[in-house]
């Protein structure tokens, strides 16, 4: 996941390939609370790690399921034993459950029908979603709830119910505002049908059908059989009780799938057609969402399906502008509001007022970002209209801010095709958490661009600056790869050494030879392996260093190591650092620094390096050492260290670490285009 400030996407020419999707979050949260109510152990296969999903399970077991693992595990089951429909004597406390509407609404329902004291508590935004006509509708059954702050919103208070007035008459709930409040009902309501019906009217018009079918699904295979009458009535029969069924798989997510569908629909180049393959659903999805397909072909998109697969590419190009109403797939439909940006007039999105009372007022959001993109866009109550940019020129370098909604996030990523070929900001990125943690590593992993728009922050200087320390935090902050090219010679010094060759021009063709094929690799937490040897702490030292200016004095092997580092240039962007970063290897790089400082202060920070990890050192010593090196890593005849012309240069003696990582964000921030007029 990029835990960053913001996410720069460069401009992306086009993609092509394979995607797995992570489970859908309605179905993930709505099978996490009818295994804990159900009796028996559900085992549940691809359920989503979300923001979401991680509160509910939070939730869950406060209230005494048991849950194994207790979070969920890359490519294992889950494992829930539920409550049969009661729970534990004195049940109380405070759930807090984000911005997660799929766990705030039917825990509500389902706690208040079961009885105890709970708080229901989130986010400040989760405190701006109405619940009120949720509240209403179980007032009616006899359960107490109050708002502990605004009346009709978050936080509630729940206590003790009172069914003895519970008599035949319908439940009614209104549908118009958020089907949320139906699907809660229609899951904490069997609860009450042990002896007796219990009807469900809904009043007004019953908006996201296909969440209520969501949930009609998953009661069935929970063993509750609703009766639907038309939409308008729904009937849970007597007798009614959650049984597991076992074991059961969540689809992958309908409305994630939707930013992958767009990117087929939208990535093409000139010669060759791409296809974008997305696996783990298929048009068969019992999610509404699914429908999104639809309006993509609208709009123009070829997409196959399979039973657990779709394949989408581009069909006509420019994309078709549409007016349709999106009541259907309120979720997926703000994808629809990007994919207008490259349509051939204006498009018209209606029916989509739930979009307001969401994670954010998506109208607002979508017309303002897309506003930024240089769109033409007319908002109303229950609509949006779009007319893209009307020329390449009129694009603009946008930097999209999020609203801790994953979804702005994901749709304004595919901005970044753009014709004028400007790079996207998508501010917080990290909301995609909510349904998508590794949404944007999926993206750039089917995504292409030309090399050249990579961009590259090159930080070369004489050993002990601090070049490496400052690249990884810059690279931190930006969520850019990092390449240590110091590390590759040292590597490369090692395993000369450890063949035992003379490390000068006698052995250059065969280290060059073995530099060429050395088993590198970097892993996450940026351990070094040579092979399956972890050979981080070996590299370090300063006989390593050493060693390592040897061979790179070496012209055969300097060559022999250049494609290794070039492959580091991947999307996002990349920071190397190391001797000729700018000079030889990058040389095209948007921004060059040169770190320096006095040979005695650098002498300085390596002993006091040293010491801090226990290894004995004298600062005469390391400081004759150094110089040393710097003597030969300056003089030798390639690819000598010096400062590029075009770089900056920081001498960074009298500064913190914290200085000047600033300092490099900062020439980096004033080279970019975001925001300006
Ligand atoms: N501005 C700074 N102020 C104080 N200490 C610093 C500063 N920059 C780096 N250091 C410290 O100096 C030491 C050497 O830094 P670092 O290893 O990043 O240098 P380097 O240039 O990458 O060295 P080499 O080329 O030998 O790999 C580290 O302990 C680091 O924390
Ligand atoms: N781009 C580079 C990086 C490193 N070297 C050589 C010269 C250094 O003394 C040695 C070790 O580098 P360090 O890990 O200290 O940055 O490797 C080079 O020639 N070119």
């Amino acid at each position: 996941m990029f835990n960053t400030e913001f996410l720069d996407i460069p401009a992306l020419d086009s993609a092509n390939g394979t995607v797995s999707l992570p489970g859908s979050k309605s179905i993930s949260n709505r099978v996490l609370l009818l295994a804990a109510l159900s009796q028996g152990t559900t085992t549940i296969h691809d359920l989503l790690d979300s923001d979401d999903t991680r509160v509910m399970l939070a939730g869950l077991q406060q209230l005494g399921c048991r849950i194994t693992p207790s979070n969920v595990a890359p490519g294992q089951p889950l494992q829930i034993t539920g409550i049969d429909g009661f729970l534990p004597n004195n049940a109380r406390g405070q759930l807090f459950l984000g911005n997660a509407g799929t766990a705030m609404r039917p825990l509500t329902a389902a706690l208040a029908v079961l009885g105890g004291d709970f708080e229901m508590t989130g986010v400040p935004r989760m405190y701006e979603r109405p619940i009120g006509d949720l509240v209403d509708a179980l007032r009616q059954l006899g359960c107490a709830i109050d708002y502990l702050k605004d009346e009709g919103f978050p936080p509630l208070k729940i206590g003790q119910p009172d069914f003895s007035q519970l008599g035949d008459a319908p439940i009614q709930v209104r549908g118009d505002v958020s089907s949320q409040f139906l699907t809660s009902l229609l899951m904490a309501l069997p609860l009450l049908a042990t002896d007796r019906d219990i009807t469900i009217e809904v009043v007004g018009e019953l908006i996201s059908k296909p969440y209520i079918h969501i949930t009609l699904e998953l009661l069935a295979r929970f063993g509750i059989a609703v009766k639907n009458d038309n939409w308008q009535r729904f009937v849970i029969p007597a007798g009614s009780r959650y049984q597991s069924p076992g074991s059961i798989h969540v689809e992958a997510d309908a409305s994630s799938a939707s930013y992958f569908i767009a990117l087929g629909a939208i990535t093409a180049d000139a010669t060759e057609q791409n296809s974008i393959k997305i696996l783990g659903v298929g048009k068969d999805s019992i999610q509404g969402d699914i429908r999104f397909i639809e309006a993509a072909q609208a709009m123009g998109a070829q997409v196959e399906s399979g039973p657990n697969w779709l394949q989408v590419s581009r069909g006509v190009w420019p994309l078709k502008a549409i007016d349709l109403d999106c009541n259907h797939i309120p979720d997926a439909a703000m994808t629809l509001g990007v994919m207008a940006l490259y349509a051939n007039g204006t498009t018209t999105l209606r029916n989509i007022a739930s979009w307001r009372v969401k994670e954010t007022d998506r109208i607002a959001a979508m017309a303002i970002e897309l506003r930024k993109l240089g769109a033409t866009v007319e908002e109303g109550a229950d609509y949006i209209r779009i007319t893209p940019p009307a020329s390449k020129q009129a694009w603009k370098a946008a930097s999209i801010h999020t609203y801790d909604d994953h979804r702005v996030a994901m749709c304004f990523s595919l901005a970044a095709f753009n014709p004028a070929k400007l790079p996207v900001r998508i501010e917080d990125p990290k909301c995609v958490a909510k349904t998508f943690p590794d949404y944007f590593e999926a993206l750039f992993s089917l995504c292409e661009t030309e090399r050249e728009r990579i961009p590259v922050i090159c930080i070369d200087g004489p050993t002990a600056s601090g070049k490496g320390t400052i690249a990884a935090e810059v690279a931190k902050a930006l969520g850019y790869q990092l390449l240590d090219s110091g590390a590759l010679y040292r590597i490369t010094g090692l395993a000369a050494s450890r063949a035992g060759l003379a490390l000068d021009e006698s052995s250059e063709e065969t280290i060059a030879e073995m530099a060429l094929e050395m088993p590198v690799r970097f892993d996450a937490q940026q351990r070094v392996w040579l092979g399956d040897e972890d050979i981080s702490l070996a590299i370090r030292s300063e006989e390593a260093g050493m060693n390592a200016s040897r061979v790179s004095a070496l012209p055969a092997v300097r060559s022999a190591l250049v494609d290794l580092q070039l492959a580091f240039q991947h999307l996002p962007g990349l920071v190397a650092d190391g001797r000729d970063m700018g000079t030889v290897i990058f040389p095209h790089a948007p921004l060059k620094v040169y770190l320096w400082a006095s040979a005695q202060c650098r002498a300085e920070r390596r002993y006091k390096q040293l010491i801090s990890k226990g290894i004995s050192a004298n600062i005469s010593t390391l400081l004759a050492d150094l110089e040393a090196r710097d003597a030969r890593d300056m003089n030798r005849a390639t690819a000598p260290l010096k400062p590029a012309e075009d770089s900056l240069q920081l001498d960074s003696s009298q500064m913190t670490i914290e200085e000047v990582v600033a300092q490099v964000l900062s020439w980096w921030q004033e080279r970019q285009l975001f925001g300006r007029a």
